[in-house]
């Protein structure tokens, strides 16, 4: 059983959320929980060929890519470029921070006052996360305050941000170059000051076994690059209507497609519903990067007088979101800015 002062709120709230609804609701229905449930591999895409002097093969690696884009809305990569060694090194500091006392993580302006447990508008266990979180904006990680005792964390954290910036924007790049549009443009929008990084713990849930990590959800950025926990799965997506389980690929970062990309590609390129589910024995760690732009940039279509989406900012959209989690305890997101509604 959770120790209740090792993670305060979560284990009371959630158990006595959860008992008052089990009388009026059907528990497995609500989570979509199903016994049959598939594991898939995510489509594999080497990075290798993008690298590449030969221009077929960069052309067949992007193929692959956009293919994924708008098939899954999620693949997986390998030869991404990003060492080993920078992977483990964050993963070791971000263990280390979550050890922290609950206390310390809440208060004292540790990663500009980003973290988070659960969330707190639940209000019936569909709503629920059981996971803590650090959702971090970049422009605030050169700042020294940010650190306190976790020296060590500030270069490796700087290191991890500015090269997974460079794989995003690759990645970017030939998504938007496959819809024929220009590159430049573009660019300029996201920075390496514009973008967050999420650091997930998905602590031992001993409440349920059908209990959310991380509630349904699509990423409101251009495309997230997650490392995943190398050996413990969890992480499902939506494929043909059907939740399906994704298979840890230790080797692999697994990339998704946002919100953004979607409106911008006209509905091309698929942000796709996923969830995390729990774990009753071992914890789960992982860290999302959203490439974003500033909070000011419109988004846009490419084929502007064809957009099924009005021309929105990412503030706006932000804000939309934060207003909705308000008021029904979910996102809507996208739905919210089509042309027609
Ligand atoms: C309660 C919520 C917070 C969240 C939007 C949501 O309705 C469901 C998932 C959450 C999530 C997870 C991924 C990203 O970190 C995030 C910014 C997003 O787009 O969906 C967060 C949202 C949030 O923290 O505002
Ligand atoms: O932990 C995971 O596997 C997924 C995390 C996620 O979806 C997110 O942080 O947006
Ligand atoms: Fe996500």
């Amino acid at each position: 059983m959770i120790e209740c002062n090792q993670n305060p709120p979560l284990f009371h709230d959630y158990t006595k959320l959860l008992s008052q609804s089990r009388d009026q609701i059907d528990v497995k229905r609500l989570m979509n929980h199903e016994p049959g449930l598939e594991e898939c591999e995510l489509p594999l895409v080497d990075l290798c060929g993008l690298w590449s002097e030969n221009e077929e093969e960069r052309a067949s690696c992007a193929s692959e890519i956009c293919k994924a884009s708008s098939e899954w809305g999620f693949f997986q990569i390998v030869n991404h470029g990003i060492s080993l060694e920078l992977l483990w090194k964050m993963r070791k500091e971000q263990v280390k921070l979550f050890k922290a006392p609950f206390e310390r993580k809440t208060a004292s302006g540790l990663l500009d006052n980003s973290y988070r447990w659960g969330n707190q508008t639940a209000t019936c266990p569909k709503q629920l996360s059981w996971c803590e979180a650090f959702h971090v904006p970049l422009s605030k990680i050169s700042d020294d305050t940010c650190y306190g005792e976790f020296n060590s964390l500030r270069k490796v954290m700087q290191e991890y941000a500015s090269a997974m910036q460079e794989l995003a924007k690759s990645i970017a790049r030939v998504l938007v170059a496959n819809m024929g549009a220009q590159r430049g443009v573009w660019e300029d929008r996201c920075n390496a000051s514009t973008c967050f990084m999420r650091l997930n713990r998905y602590p031992p849930c001993p409440v349920s076994p059908e209990l959310f990590g991380l509630v349904p959800h699509t990423d409101s950025d251009f495309l997230t690059i997650l490392h995943q926990d190398e050996h413990v799965g969890g992480l499902q997506l939506m494929k043909d209507s059907k939740w399906v389980a994704v298979k840890p690929n230790p080797d692999a970062l697994v990339v998704n497609i946002g919100d953004l990309f979607q409106a911008w590609s006209n509905d091309v390129y698929k942000s796709v519903e996923h969830k995390v589910m729990v774990n009753q024995e071992v914890e789960r760690h992982s860290i999302a990067y959203f490439l974003c732009p500033s909070y000011e940039s419109f988004i846009g279509c490419y084929d502007e007088e064809n957009s099924i989406y009005r021309r929105f900012t990412f503030g706006e959209y932000r804000s939309q979101i934060q207003q909705d989690v308000k008021a029904f305890g979910h996102k809507v997101g996208l739905p919210r800015f089509l042309v027609s509604t």
